[in-house]
């Protein structure tokens, strides 16, 4: 069977981190400030932002959250970026994604100053990261709590191994390729249009699936003793609980995975809370470079 790895136990150690250096920081005259922006009323998001800004207070951190309605003007939220990006109090800028459809969501995005942008996702902080420039980079959260979990149990070094990552997206996929590369892993990404996935899968010492699709990856896909690192959150149908339960699971089939795999994360519980704690880690960074002071490697 494999080992559980538990990304809610490495993210309370991440931000206790974040709450140990903070407090060094507010001392020395510089408190960590991040702004959270949720347009409309999307129930998920509603609940990631809650947890963003408690867990910002709690690290001690200026936490401020700006709620908008669906009706929210693009230029509206453009102009709201824009004086976030001036306030000095204000060291990290995150609008919760995804935005409704009639707002850019690239525009908005690449309107946050590439200093503030914890989400890492401005076209300045992806080309750092896509040239190996990691020490000046924003990493996008969930890569880099993906990453802090594989280190767990895999260590920093990954030369040798054969890493796949299902998923092309900007915010997961991409970035997650470029930090197994810095690692020295050899990578594929793999998508909807690779040729027989399961046999790719298979080559994998270590697997990560970031696709949105319910336990697509099967027991049957997994090298024995591979590294499973699940990214995907979905809520589906659950009659076994009561009439209209539902209940989260991964982009893998957990049950089937463990019983090949080394090591996973499971889902709830994995990747999920490593998100919050590396916003948290990125805005104390970003914090740190505003008062012209080393970051601690977290
Ligand atoms: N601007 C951004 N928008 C979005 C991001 C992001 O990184 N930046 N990521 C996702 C959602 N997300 C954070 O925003 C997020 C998703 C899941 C979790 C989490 O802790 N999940 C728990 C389960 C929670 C539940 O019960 O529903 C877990 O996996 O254990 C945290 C953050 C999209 N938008």
């Amino acid at each position: 069977m494999a080992e559980i790895i538990d990304g809610k136990a490495v993210a309370a150690e991440v931000v206790e981190e974040v709450t140990r250096h903070a407090r060094e920081l507010i001392a020395a005259g510089t408190t960590p400030g991040l702004a959270v922006i949720i347009v409309g009323e999307d129930p998920a998001s509603q609940v990631y932002v809650a947890s963003k800004s408690k867990k910002a207070k709690e690290c001690g951190f200026h936490s401020v959250q700006h709620t908008l309605p669906a009706e929210t003007s693009e230029e509206e939220l453009v102009a709201l970026v824009e004086t976030l990006n001036r306030d000095p109090a204000i060291h990290g800028i995150l609008v919760q994604l995804p935005l409704p459809g009639h707002i850019d969501s690239g525009r908005i995005i690449q309107t946050i100053a590439p200093e503030k942008d914890v989400d890492g996702f401005h076209f300045i902080n992806v080309g750092k990261l896509g040239t190996g420039e990691v020490e000046t980079a924003f990493v996008p959260c969930t890569p880099a709590g993906s990453m802090l979990l594989l280190e767990r149990v895999r260590g920093k070094d990954l030369s040798g191994l054969n890493a796949v990552v299902i998923g092309r997206s900007n915010i997961v996929g991409k970035p997650m390729a470029n930090l197994l590369l810095a690692a020295n892993a050899t990578v594929t990404i793999a998508h909807s249009r690779t040729k027989d996935l399961p046999a790719l899968a298979r080559t994998a010492d270590i697997l990560v699936a970031a696709v949105g699709r319910p336990e697509m990856v099967r027991g049957d896909w997994i090298k024995k003793g591979a590294t499973v690192i699940d990214v995907g959150i979905n809520r589906i149908a659950a009659p076994e609980r009561g009439e209209g339960k539902t209940r989260l699971v991964g982009d893998v089939a957990f049950e089937e995975a463990r019983a090949v795999a080394g090591a996973i994360t499971p889902v709830p519980g994995g990747v999920g809370p490593m998100t919050i704690a590396m916003l948290m880690a990125n805005t104390l960074v970003s914090a740190c470079r505003a008062a012209g002071r080393t970051p601690p490697a977290l």
